[in-house]
């Protein structure tokens, strides 16, 4: 992470985008696969990211702000969504466990902003 951020959580799940033209979610990045998905706080300004890296060859595939009034979507216990003005994104967890944990920190940057 760059200077001053630090990881607030970290979690297993497989990153996904939604094409839009095709109606189908698609994995983000160059292939399928696990990655580890950080949520980082810069705490100098109160500013929250997601951050992305797959396990394998630490391809980063997703870096986005986390914005004051996002709606995180837990649609099912594993996959949870949310769309900025781009995409939608999606993330497949491994677990009910890495879920909850993201989730929880998600939900506590959200408050806090
Ligand atoms: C108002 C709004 O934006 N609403 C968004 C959701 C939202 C709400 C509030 C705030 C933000 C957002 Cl983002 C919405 O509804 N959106 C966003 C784009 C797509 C979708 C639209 C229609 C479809 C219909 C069904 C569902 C879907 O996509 N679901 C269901 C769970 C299920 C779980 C897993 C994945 C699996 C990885 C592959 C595939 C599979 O199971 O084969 N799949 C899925 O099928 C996954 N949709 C959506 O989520």
């Amino acid at each position: 992470t760059n200077f001053g951020e630090h990881s607030i959580v970290a979690a297993r799940a497989s990153v996904m985008i939604y094409d839009d033209a095709n109606k189908k979610w698609v994995p983000s990045g160059m292939s399928q696969g696990i990655s580890k998905v950080h949520i980082y706080h810069h705490p100098i300004n109160n500013t929250f990211r997601v951050v992305g890296r797959k396990m394998q060859d630490h391809e980063v595939v997703i870096n986005c702000a986390i914005l004051k009034g996002l709606k995180y979507n837990q649609a099912t216990p594993t996959f949870h969504q949310w769309r900025d003005n781009r995409q939608v994104y999606g993330l497949n967890f491994a677990s009910k466990e890495d879920a909850e944990n993201f989730a929880h920190a998600m939900l506590t940057a959200l408050e806090t902003m």
